[in-house]
């Protein structure tokens, strides 16, 4: 798979996203400070791996900033992107099952090492449940102005 990733900061688990996707058999691309030349502010470098996403350029996209919250925000803001804040496994499955999520918002304050490996297990193994009423609510998400 392609993701996209990108962080605020270098601090945190922001740098062991990409060596654990990459470890992963996964295609890394960097935004925001993990890139040499972007601007490293969370709106602007979340804004551009959720793009990728939305545009075709990437599969998925793991956004950071120190709460994950602006992070989120701003990924939720590109049309097609459904971003979910994930603090443990059991919400990263959820998103993928339920939400059908396509990009993972971290909190690189609050993730530890073990924590993130354990999300992103759960996150890459995870698959839409196909349950009619989650294909409905995710279908609704597109319709809501
Ligand atoms: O969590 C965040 C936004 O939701 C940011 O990472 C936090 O605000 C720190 O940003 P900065 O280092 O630019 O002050």
């Amino acid at each position: 798979m392609r993701v996209s990733v990108a962080a605020d900061s270098k601090d945190g688990v922001a740098e062991r996203v990409v060596s654990e996707l990459r470890r992963r058999g996964h295609e890394v691309v960097t935004h925001g400070a993990l890139s040499d030349e972007e601007r490293d502010d969370w709106a602007w470098a979340s804004e551009l791996a959720a793009k990728d996403v939305s545009e075709g350029r990437a599969d998925q996209a793991v956004v950071c900033c120190w709460t994950g919250t602006g992070a989120s925000i701003a990924a939720n803001k590109v049309a097609g992107v459904r971003a979910a804040l994930c603090v443990d496994a059991y919400t990263a499955d959820g998103a993928r099952k339920w939400n059908d999520a396509n990009v993972l918002a971290l909190s690189l304050r609050l993730t530890s090492d073990v924590v993130l490996d354990e999300i992103l297990d759960a996150w890459l193994a995870g698959r839409p449940s196909g349950d009619s009423a989650d294909v409905a609510n995710v279908s609704h998400l597109g319709e809501i102005r």
